[in-house]
């Protein structure tokens, strides 16, 4: 479903920094996998590559059979807005946007569907995740855990083959992280979707099908997480 092969980040300047340092990985579809390591150790940049939201100095990323590094800029972009989805986390909704307005964008911008089944499939969505009935709502009326909710129901809205989580849970308290955390172990479990998460989290690593340790921007087989 998704594959990094020999994937190497390096921010060029004066002294070019590593960020990611030669990372293969297969993940498969409906797999669950956290990618865990120490602060600073290039989790966030694996991600990012992985979700095709930057480029590899040298390397390649598969998405569902397709070498994605043969694309351009709107490839890329078309690409991310049909199969991936993005949860971070900040939940980066649109202030100005009604709750249900941000979960319908990504299908109106997909232009798949027209606006009526959009807001039909939209309000599926919420109601999936426990947070239809602020629908009408702006993200700011809500609490971080509902946020959140409909950061991931906007995450799903075009149906992506892959969700990908940037420490979904770090700036939720321990309750609305365990329903944030439980969500995503059911898009894999009952939804078949592969989820693949940066996370501190060691409730995340302890529900996740597969644990990836990276310490200095490579994959190091030996990390656990009580090694933070
Ligand atoms: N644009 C940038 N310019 C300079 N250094 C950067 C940049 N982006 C990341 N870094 C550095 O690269 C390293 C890897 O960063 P990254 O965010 O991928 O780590 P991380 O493992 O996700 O960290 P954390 O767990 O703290 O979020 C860090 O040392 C970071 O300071």
């Amino acid at each position: 479903m998704l594959r990094a092969e020999q994937l190497l980040r390096v921010l060029p300047g004066e002294v070019p920094v590593t960020l990611v340092d030669g990372v293969s990985l297969d993940i498969q579809r409906g797999e669950f996998v956290c990618i865990m390591g120490p602060s600073g150790s290039g989790k966030s940049s694996l991600l990012y590559l992985l979700g095709l939201l930057d480029t590899p100095t040298s390397g390649r990323v598969w998405l569902d059979g397709e070498d994605t590094s043969v694309y351009g800029e709107n490839e890329l972009a078309n690409r991310r807005l049909e199969k991936l989805g993005f949860v971070f986390q900040f939940h980066f909704l649109l202030a100005e946007f009604s709750v249900l307005d941000n979960v319908t964008l990504p299908m109106l911008r997909l232009g798949r569907m027209d606006e009526t089944a959009a807001r039909r499939r939209g309000i599926e969505l919420l109601e999936r995740l426990g947070v239809a009935e602020h629908h009408p709502k702006f993200p700011h009326q809500l609490s971080g855990g509902q946020r959140q909710r409909v950061a991931i129901a906007r995450a799903l809205a075009n149906d992506p083959l892959v969700v990908l989580a940037d420490e979904p849970t770090g700036n939720l308290d321990s309750a609305s992280g365990a329903t944030v955390r439980g969500i995503l172990q059911d898009l894999t479990h009952q939804m078949g979707k592969t989820v693949v998460a940066v996370t501190h989290d060691p409730a995340f690593a302890a529900a996740a099908d597969r644990r990836i340790g990276i310490v200095d921007g490579k994959i190091d087989v030996g990390w656990r997480p009580g090694a933070m």
